[in-house]
C-alpha cells in the first residue's frame, strides 16, 4: 500500500490537511474556514475548540476523499499561523479564553507600558523582535492579567500556554505532549533566541511563569503518537512542526545562506536563510529562527507585511468594485498604468520596515480621470511596492544582493502582480510547479524524521519551476514609480487617525 504524510497547515483564516506523496506531489487537500471574532475595534480572536473541531474534520474528509486509510499515513507534520496565543486548563483541556490572533492589537497598552520602561533593546537582543503586540507573549499576560484567577493558577501549574502547533499536538495526542519547536518559540517574546531556552528575565519583565510554557524541541522529531481515539485506531508518528512562513521556507528547499521566499496571503512574508548565524537588523527586519535540524538551528532574517491579499479581500468585501480576487488581474491590465495613484494599505499600522502601528490606510494621486481600474491596479502594486521595502532593508542587513526571489501564496497567481514584482525589484521572481510550500515545509519536515525522505538534497531535486518572471520594464521607469509610493508612504505615516 502506497504511504504519504499528512501536512495539517492551521492558517489564519482556514485549517487545511494535505497528503503528499514520495514524489513531493499532492495527493488531496481537505479545507475548512472556522470563524473571526472581532470583539472590538483592532481585536481579532479565535476559538481555539473550533480550531481544533476543524482539524478533525478536514483529516477525516481528506482521507475519506482520497480513499487513504490511515495506516497510509507515514506521519503527520504540523504548520501553523504564527504568534496566535492559546491558553488551557490542564485537567480540563478547555482555553480559559479565545485564541488571541497574531492580527489583535489588543495588548497594545501592555506594550506601550513595557516601551516606555525603556526595554525595547533588552526584548530586541535576546528575542530577534521588538516590542509590538504582534508576539505572542504580551498576549500571554493579557490572559493572565484578564480571566479570573487565571495568575493563581497559573502560578500552580495548572494551566498551559501553547501556540497553535502546540495546542494542536496536545489534543492529538491526547494531552501526552506539550511540546513546540523552536521556529514556534521564537516568535513568541520569551525565548532567547541565542541561548535556545525561555529567558527568565522577559518571562519576569512579562509576568509569565515558566511552568506555562511548552518544551521546545528540534523541527523534525517524533514528538508523540496521535491518541488512537482520533486518529481511527491508529498511533500515527507527530514527526515535524514549523510556523508557517518557516515552513514555507523550507518547502521552497531555500536551504542556502542567501536565499529567500515571499509568501503573499493575507499578509505578505519574507524569510531569508541567514545559515547558523543569525543577522541583526539594523533595518527594521526581526530575527527568527528558520528551523532546528540534523543536531543545528539555522536562522532567517525576516520582513512582515501585514496587509497584502487583504488589500484585495478589501477591495471585494469593502469597496465590492471586484466579485473574486482573480478579477482584480484584468483590471489592472485594461490600463497601462496606475496613472500616478498610490494606495497605502496601512489598515492594521505598518510593519517592517516602519513599525508604526498607528499610521492607517490613504489613498494619492487621484483625479478627475482615475478610474476603478487604475485603483484597482494601485492596490495590487502596493503589495510590490510593500516587498520591495523589505527588499532593500534585506540586502541592507545581510550583505547580499538577491539574484531570485521564490513566491508562493494565494496571491502569486496573479501574472500581472508577479511581473510587476519583477518589474519592481529587478530580480527574477520564480514560482514554483507547487504552491502549497507551506504545507510541503511541513510534510518535508516529519518526512525526514520517519524515513520517508533522506535529506535535503533530495528535496532540493524536488523542487520545479512553474514560471519564472523576469523584469521588463525600463529600469529608470521602475525607480520613478518606487520614488512615488516612497513619497506616499511618508505622508501616509504623518497622517494620524
Ligand atoms: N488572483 C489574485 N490576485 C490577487 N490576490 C489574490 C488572488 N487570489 C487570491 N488572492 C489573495 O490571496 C489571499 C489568500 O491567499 P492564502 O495564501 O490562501 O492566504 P492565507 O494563508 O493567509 O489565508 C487572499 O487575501 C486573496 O485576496
Ligand atoms: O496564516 P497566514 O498564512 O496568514 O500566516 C500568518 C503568519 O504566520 C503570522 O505571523
Amino acid at each position: 500500500m502506497e504511504k504519504y504524510i499528512l501536512s495539517l497547515d492551521q492558517g489564519t483564516t482556514s485549517t487545511r490537511a494535505i497528503l503528499f506523496t514520495k514524489e513531493g506531489k499532492i495527493k488531496h487537500i481537505s479545507q475548512k474556514e472556522f470563524t473571526q471574532f472581532f470583539p472590538h475595534p483592532g481585536w481579532v480572536e479565535h476559538d481555539a475548540n473550533e480550531i481544533w473541531g476543524s482539524v478533525l474534520s478536514v483529516i477525516a474528509t481528506c482521507l475519506t476523499e482520497a480513499g487513504v486509510k490511515p495506516s497510509q499515513v507515514a506521519g503527520i507534520g504540523i504548520t501553523n499561523q504564527r504568534e496566535t496565543a492559546v491558553v488551557w486548563d490542564k485537567e480540563t483541556g478547555k482555553p480559559i479564553y479565545r485564541a488571541i490572533v497574531w492580527q489583535s492589537r489588543q495588548t497594545e497598552k501592555i506594550c506601550k507600558s513595557l516601551k516606555e520602561r525603556n526595554l525595547d533593546e533588552v526584548f530586541r537582543k535576546k528575542t530577534g523582535l521588538l516590542i509590538d503586540p504582534y508576539f505572542s507573549g504580551t498576549k500571554v499576560k493579557w490572559i493572565l492579567d484578564n480571566v479570573d484567577g487565571a495568575r493563581e493558577k497559573a502560578n500552580e501549574g495548572n494551566l498551559l500556554f501553547g501556540t497553535i502547533d502546540t495546542w494542536i499536538i496536545w489534543k492529538l495526542s491526547g494531552g501526552a505532549a506539550h511540546v513546540t519547536d523552536y521556529s514556534n518559540a521564537s516568535r513568541t517574546l520569551m525565548y532567547n533566541i541565542f541561548d535556545l531556552k525561555w529567558d527568565e528575565e522577559l518571562l519576569n519583565l512579562l509576568d509569565v511563569p515558566k511552568i506555562m510554557l511548552p518544551e521546545v524541541r528540534p523541527s523534525s522529531e517524533i514528538y508523540a503518537h496521535t491518541a488512537t481515539y482520533h486518529f481511527f485506531g491508529q498511533k500515527i508518528p507527530i514527526a515535524g512542526i514549523a510556523g508557517d512562513q518557516q515552513s514555507a521556507l523550507f518547502g521552497q528547499a531555500c536551504f542556502e545562506k542567501g536565499m529567500a521566499k515571499n509568501t503573499y496571503g493575507t499578509g505578505c512574508f519574507m524569510l531569508m536563510n541567514t545559515g547558523e548565524e543569525p543577522v541583526v537588523s539594523e533595518n527594521g527586519l526581526l530575527t527568527t529562527i528558520a528551523w532546528g535540524l540534523d543536531g543545528k538551528v539555522e536562522y532567517a532574517l525576516e520582513g512582515s507585511i501585514f496587509v497584502a491579499g487583504s488589500a484585495i479581500q478589501w477591495l471585494r468585501d469593502g469597496l465590492r468594485i471586484i466579485r473574486e480576487a482573480k478579477e482584480s488581474e484584468q483590471y489592472a491590465l485594461n490600463v497601462d498604468s496606475s496613472d500616478g495613484v498610490y494606495v497605502v494599505p496601512a489598515f492594521v499600522g505598518l510593519g517592517t520596515p516602519y513599525w508604526d502601528s498607528d499610521v492607517r490606510g490613504a489613498v494619492f494621486g487621484l483625479t478627475r480621470g482615475t478610474s476603478k481600474e487604475h485603483f484597482i491596479r494601485a492596490t495590487l502594486e502596493s503589495l510590490a511596492y510593500q516587498t520591495k521595502d523589505v527588499l532593500m532593508a534585506m540586502e541592507a542587513d545581510s550583505g547580499i544582493s538577491l539574484k531570485t526571489l521564490r513566491v508562493d501564496g494565494g496571491a502569486v497567481s496573479n501574472n500581472f502582480l508577479m511581473q510587476f514584482q519583477s518589474d519592481l525589484l529587478r530580480t527574477a521572481v520564480e514560482r514554483p510547479e507547487i504552491n502549497e510550500t507551506t504545507a510541503l515545509g511541513s510534510a518535508y519536515l516529519a518526512g525526514l524524521a520517519v524515513g520517508f525522505w533522506e535529506n535535503k538534497e533530495e528535496i532540493t531535486e524536488k523542487w520545479k519551476l512553474d514560471q519564472c518572471f523576469q523584469p521588463k520594464m525600463d529600469a529608470e521607469a521602475a525607480a520613478d514609480l518606487y520614488a512615488g509610493w516612497e513619497i506616499a508612504v511618508k505622508a501616509a505615516t504623518h497622517f494620524k487617525r
